[in-house]
């Protein structure tokens, strides 16, 4: 950047809106300013969320200045939720799930890295660059396994809140020192709420709220199950930093391999109407695409069927 030279910022959710708007403005004579000609660039690390939440507050959109998570908020904890035999049961439905899935596939896995840990998905797929949905053959089944059905079972009974049957997980192995950025699960790809199952160690993970930047932490111990709803799951973004060792009460506790098993309700509609602009994807262009393509399958289907 040349000094002495006025630049502008627009802030994009997401990259490819971005490029859009490049391709149809940049080094074009622009009417707006009398046929002056606009050079855009783009960079990737401006936190658009909370430049843009910073704007929704002085609207009065987001209004509350929270520092803490609990189930007022949608952040429910639930330690013990399953026993250390039940996570022995879990781990090993894994490991036979692998082998049966590689013998009829020829050796061929449903793992796949993503930055460094590992991620497997059922019932629906996660495309991690486009940040939504993925194709069908990323996923290891269309169901979720059974061996998940009394834990969620278990959910529903100790969670009154809890009242859809989850379609989509995600089991995760965290080697250490890895973890996942701040990110909100996409609130037009998984409706209201979100499951945590935390397997074999803990790990602290941080949540930030847009607005006042705000950072929670949560101790997530093997065995818990969070449940994140409402403020939590949609005004709220969650990560688990990318280090060796967590802070917990002013002890160093070092980390090793983690696991965890997410699960979702698959958002049909790719809609979603929460109050929560900065985090949300609804009007991003690459989400009204998949809004367009999903009518345009569901027309064709319905014509082909009748
Ligand atoms: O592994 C975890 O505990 C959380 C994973 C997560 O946030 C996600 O997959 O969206
Ligand atoms: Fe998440």
């Amino acid at each position: 950047m040349l000094h002495g030279k006025p630049y502008s910022f627009a802030a994009y959710r997401g990259s490819d809106d971005a490029d859009v708007v490049k391709e149809a403005l940049s080094g074009k004579p622009c009417p707006e300013l009398s046929g002056r000609v606009l050079f855009l660039e783009s960079i990737s690390h401006v936190d658009f969320a909370y430049i843009c939440d910073r704007h929704c507050a002085a609207q009065g959109v987001v209004g509350r200045d929270v520092a803490k998570l609990d189930e007022e908020t949608g952040f429910f904890y639930i330690p013990d939720f399953i026993s250390k035999e039940e996570q022995q049961e879990i781990m090993e439905n894994i490991r036979v799930d692998e082998e049966r899935e590689r013998l009829g596939r020829n050796g061929d896995s449903k793992w796949f890295r993503v930055q460094v840990r590992y991620v497997k998905h059922y019932g629906h797929s996660f495309d991690y660059h486009r940040k939504h949905i993925g194709t069908p053959d990323l996923a290891a089944s269309t169901e979720i396994p059974q061996w998940m059905d009394k834990f969620v079972k278990r959910a529903f009974e100790l969670v009154p809140t809890v009242t859809k049957y989850p379609d989509q997980m995600t089991i995760q192995q965290y080697p250490v020192g890895s973890g996942i950025p701040f990110h909100t699960d996409s609130h037009t790809s998984f409706g209201d709420t979100v499951f945590i199952l935390s397997l074999l160690t803990p790990v602290a993970m941080d949540f930030r709220h847009p607005t006042t930047r705000t950072i929670v932490t949560k101790d997530l111990e093997p065995c818990s199950f969070v449940v994140m709803q409402g403020e939590t799951r949609y005004g709220w973004e969650h990560a688990i930093r990318i280090r060796r060792s967590d802070l917990i009460n002013g002890e160093v506790r070092e980390r090793q391999e983690r696991w965890s098993i997410t699960m979702r309700t698959f958002n049909e509609a790719a809609e979603c109407h929460c109050r929560y602009p900065a985090l949300c994807d609804n009007d991003t262009e690459a989400v009204k695409k998949i809004r367009e393509d999903r009518l345009a399958a569901r027309r064709a289907l319905k014509s082909a069927t009748s």
